[in-house]
This record gives structure tokens, C-alpha cells and sequence, in this order.
């Protein structure tokens, strides 16, 4: 027997952090929470966040609730696409996508190409909840709000589900939900990621 004092190394060496690969595109319904979990997810990892709702209103020059005004939710689409597009060459970040964004099959075929798409799943209840009182969502400006996110989980949840991975959210602080997205995130990567920063709760 050996006295060296030496720590023997371990039977499966844990793997080294690396920095994020890919763009991580967060897709999901209005109120799951891509805008809140992707800053959070960003500050975690250090690297740029984007909220593509923001970009497309830096480029019009108006708010998202302006644009459908002035030109429609066909003409906010196109300028959506267009600026999904910008984001996706850009190098790897967190990309808060709007809700109606991966239902565009140029947008989606782009970010399989070469981005990670992680949906986060939330339940109608949940939804209503988080997006009442909150009227910079022209979609829910009109009629009744659960019931227009009730037809676009009909829609858009078969499409959303051929996403690369998702995650479910629920009622706990969004520090809890981002730990769970990063781990879901590490898996699918096969390797730790970088968090130079510690832990939010
Ligand atoms: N665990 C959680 N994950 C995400 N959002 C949460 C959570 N808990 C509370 N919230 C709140 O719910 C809202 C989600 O809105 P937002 O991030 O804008 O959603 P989205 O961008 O998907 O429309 C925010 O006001 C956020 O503070
Ligand atoms: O689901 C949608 O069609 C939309 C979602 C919104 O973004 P969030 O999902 O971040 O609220 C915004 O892009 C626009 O109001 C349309
Ligand atoms: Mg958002």
C-alpha cells in the first residue's frame, strides 16, 4: 500500500467548463419567460443577451404595439424574420425570441442550422397570470387574453415541439427555472458551461 498523500484521481474525470457553443434561442408563449430566464441565463454564463422584441423595435424606431398598428402583425413578422436572422450570425448568445418567432419556417431551418432552440413550456394558467395587467402585448390587448393563448398553444405547441430541448416552468423564482435550463443546457452539450459569475437565486 501506497502512503503517498496524493489524492487519487477519479475513476471518471468530470468534465472541463467550456464556454457556450451555439446560440441559445429561447422560444415559448407570450409570459413563459424567455425574456426574464434568457437575461438571467446571460448574466449566469457572461455572454450578450438579446431580446429580439427590443432589436425590432431599435429598427423601427417603435414600440412592438406600434408597429402592428402601423403596419400590422404581417408587417412586424417580416421585420422579425429579417432581424431573427441578423441575431443568428452573430457570435453564440442568449436570444430571447419573440413568441411568434419559431413559427416562421426560414427562422426555424436558420436556428436548426446552427443555434439551440430550448422552448419553455408553461401551462395556460401560468400564462394568463404572468402576462395580465401587462398591455405591451398587442395580441392580448383585445378579447379575452386566455383564450387567444389558449388557440396559440393549439397552434404552436406541435411546432415549438420540434425544438431541441424543452423545459417546463412553474411557479418558483426565476432563479430556480434558469439553474434548471442551464443543467438542461449542460446535458445537451455533453460538458459544464462557463459561469464565471455565482449563483442568482
Ligand atoms: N420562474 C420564472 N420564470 C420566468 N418568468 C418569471 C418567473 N417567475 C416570475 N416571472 C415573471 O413572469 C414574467 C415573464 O415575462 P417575460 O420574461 O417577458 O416572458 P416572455 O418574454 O416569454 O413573454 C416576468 O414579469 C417575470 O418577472
Ligand atoms: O407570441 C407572439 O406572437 C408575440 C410575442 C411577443 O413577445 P413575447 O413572447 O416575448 O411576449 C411579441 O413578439 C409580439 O407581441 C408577438
Ligand atoms: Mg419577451
Amino acid at each position: 500500500m501506497s502512503l503517498s498523500a496524493a489524492p487519487s484521481p477519479p475513476a471518471t474525470p468530470s468534465a472541463e467548463p467550456r464556454p457556450l457553443p451555439a446560440t441559445v434561442v429561447l422560444i415559448g408563449l407570450m409570459g413563459a419567460g424567455k425574456s426574464c430566464i434568457g437575461r438571467h441565463l446571460a448574466r449566469r454564463l457572461d455572454v450578450p443577451f438579446v431580446d429580439a422584441d427590443r432589436e425590432i423595435e431599435e429598427a423601427a424606431g417603435c414600440s412592438v404595439a406600434d408597429i402592428f398598428t402601423f403596419y400590422g402583425e404581417a408587417g412586424f413578422r417580416d421585420g422579425e424574420r429579417r432581424v431573427m436572422a441578423r441575431l443568428l450570425a452573430q457570435p453564440p448568445c442568449i436570444l430571447a425570441a419573440g413568441g411568434g418567432a419559431y413559427m416562421d419556417p426560414e427562422t426555424r431551418a436558420l436556428i436548426a442550422g446552427g443555434a439551440v432552440s430550448l422552448w419553455l413550456k408553461a401551462d395556460l394558467d401560468l400564462l394568463v397570470s404572468r402576462t395580465e395587467g401587462r398591455t405591451h402585448r398587442p395580441l392580448l390587448n383585445q378579447g379575452n387574453p386566455r383564450e387567444t393563448l389558449r388557440r396559440l398553444m393549439e397552434m404552436r405547441y406541435p411546432v415549438y415541439a420540434e425544438c431541441d430541448l424543452a423545459v417546463t416552468t412553474s411557479d418558483e423564482p426565476p432563479g430556480r427555472t434558469t439553474a434548471r435550463v442551464l443543467a438542461a443546457l449542460e446535458d445537451h452539450f455533453g460538458h459544464p458551461l462557463l459561469t464565471p459569475s455565482p449563483a442568482e437565486s
